[in-house]
């Protein structure tokens, strides 16, 4: 089994529980409450800003052109190609995406791209390559589970977002193909660290679904627009 294969199946009971949580759930029902859409948005707007500057960092400790090259198509994917799925949530919730940008971090947020920042300043570029993968992996499995199982058609309000994430097989196997060679290459104790930093991101996403859900903010209210946290 390959590295990547066997930190999917140690995260297996998190996936699982990712595919069970009520967002995701919400979006195969199309059931999904205006204020928890716009959330999400509004969160992932910043969390995918917070992604590309991780880009940058990693960038900064390739060796070769063609992992920057790898990085660069994937800047480019989030810019261009990534604001889909947030313009079919804004859709449904009759919002404009332009005004869903620039909101402060609620705590999950803030959680989950603490970690990947940490992870970028602190480790090596394969550590960095762990801690970012279960972004892609999650939601390529959520959108092919979704396929299958709500067969969607055009009159379905999430057609277009599951329809994106079902499709986006690029980004994982890229990165785990790298992932897996690095990992060989590599000692016990940074195999060790990159299947933490991977946990601790599933476990991230989880929470980050919870997040939109709940309509999660800060204990103790304050003028978000005010603080960018
Ligand atoms: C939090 C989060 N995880 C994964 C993705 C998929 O890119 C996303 N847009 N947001």
């Amino acid at each position: 089994m390959s590295f990547t294969q066997e930190l999917r199946q140690k995260a297996d009971g998190i996936f699982q529980a990712i595919f069970e949580h009520p967002f995701v759930r919400g979006i195969a029902n199309g059931d999904l409450r205006k204020e928890q859409l716009i959330h999400y948005v509004k969160q992932d707007h910043e969390y995918l800003t917070a992604y590309m500057r991780i880009y940058g960092i990693a960038i900064s400790k390739c060796s070769s052109r063609d992992e920057i090259e790898m990085f660069n198509q994937q800047i480019s994917f989030i810019l261009n190609s990534e604001i889909h799925p947030h313009n079919n949530f804004c859709a449904v919730a009759g919002v404009s995406y332009d005004e869903m940008q620039g909101y402060a971090l609620a705590p999950g947020a803030h959680h989950y791209i603490r970690h990947m920042l940490n992870v970028a300043h602190e480790g090596s570029l394969a550590e960095i390559m762990a801690v970012l993968l279960p972004c892609p992996w999650t939601y390529l499995e959520i959108g092919e589970k979704l396929m299958r199982e709500v067969q969607p058609t055009e009159a379905h309000p999430f057609y277009e977002w599951i329809h994106f994430y079902a499709t986006r097989t690029n980004t994982t196997a890229k990165f785990s193909e790298r992932l897996d060679k690095w990992a060989e290459m590599t000692t016990e104790l940074e195999r060790k660290k990159m299947t933490e930093h991977y946990l601790l991101s599933c476990q991230l996403e989880y929470m980050f679904w919870d997040m939109a859900y709940n309509v999660q903010d800060w204990p103790v209210s304050m003028n978000t627009a005010e603080y960018a946290l």
